[in-house]
């Protein structure tokens, strides 16, 4: 019963994503590092609102993923379209401004700023605003992530969650139309992941589109709409995530449970 209401829910989200543009699409992409095919012609789409869950093993190629579609690598083959328009050849920061924003699996903040500053950093540099705005707009991410106590502070000192913190917080202050979240929840407690899961409610709710790899794998549930499975490259599984979750061989792979 409790399972029915679940795919009820989905099934509703479903058909109110189904006229909706397609934000991302990325079409039979690929990328080797040397002999190792870390990307095997992968193809999904986004649509805008979506929240696109990613799940694999470790090493299966998901942050790889991340990394083509922010241009933090390059892909052999293939074809990325973000908002209605080729990407590939655009470098990392084009891609910022043009709405895409990511955060890193080992937060990367400018460690001697302060956390205030490398919002106002990302407010200027990603979403182009002029200074005062930017502050306006730090100000306003630094309450929406809870990280107003910690605004003076030098972002090299913070904890790790915190750091996780400025992550989401510095893609936030890019304004971006896409939001990449690599592993944000990884090393929470039980109640820090529900929070961040009522913060990504918030952002969604606000119009951003996202995709979230994450192995908190309840999380995720909570919130996505569908969910992607990549196992050694390519694409293992994609649908409503009560069906993936069930789907014998992602059951097999993802969690060791033979059918
Ligand atoms: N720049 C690189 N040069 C060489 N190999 C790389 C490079 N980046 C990633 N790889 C390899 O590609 C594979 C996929 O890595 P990736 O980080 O995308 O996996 P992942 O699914 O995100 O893993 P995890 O869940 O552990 O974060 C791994 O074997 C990794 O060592």
């Amino acid at each position: 019963m409790q399972q029915k209401t679940i795919m009820d829910k989905q099934d509703v989200s479903q058909a109110r994503l189904d006229d909706t543009p397609i934000l991302l699409a990325l079409d039979n992409v690929s990328k080797s590092y040397g002999a190792l095919r870390v990307t095997q012609e992968v193809s999904f789409s986004v649509k805008e609102g979506e929240i696109l869950g990613i799940l694999g093993p470790n090493g299966a190629g998901k942050t790889t993923l991340f990394n083509l579609i922010s241009g933090d690598a390059r892909l052999d083959s293939g074809t990325i379209l973000f908002d209605g328009g080729p990407i590939a050849h655009l470098r990392p920061h084009q891609r910022c401004r043009a709405g895409i924003g990511r955060s890193y699996q080992i937060p990367q903040p400018f460690s001697n700023m302060t956390v205030f500053e490398n919002l106002v950093t990302a407010a200027c540099f990603g979403a182009r605003l002029p200074e005062r705005k930017a502050w306006d707009l730090a100000a306003q991410v630094l309450d929406d992530t809870g990280l107003r106590v910690y605004a003076n502070k030098p972002a090299g000192g913070l904890t790790l969650l915190n750091r996780k913190r400025l992550e989401l917080a510095r893609a936030l202050a890019t304004q971006p139309k896409l939001l990449l979240l690599d592993e944000i929840a990884g090393g929470l407690t039980e109640h820090e992941a529900m929070e961040l899961v009522d913060e990504l409610r918030r952002i969604k709710a606000e119009g951003t589109t996202m995709i979230w790899i994450e192995h908190v794998v309840h999380a995720l549930m909570s919130i996505a709409d569908r969910l992607l499975v990549i196992n050694f490259g390519a694409k293992l599984a994609e649908g409503v995530p009560a069906e993936v979750m069930s789907n014998p061989e992602v059951r097999r792979v993802y969690m060791g449970i033979d059918a």
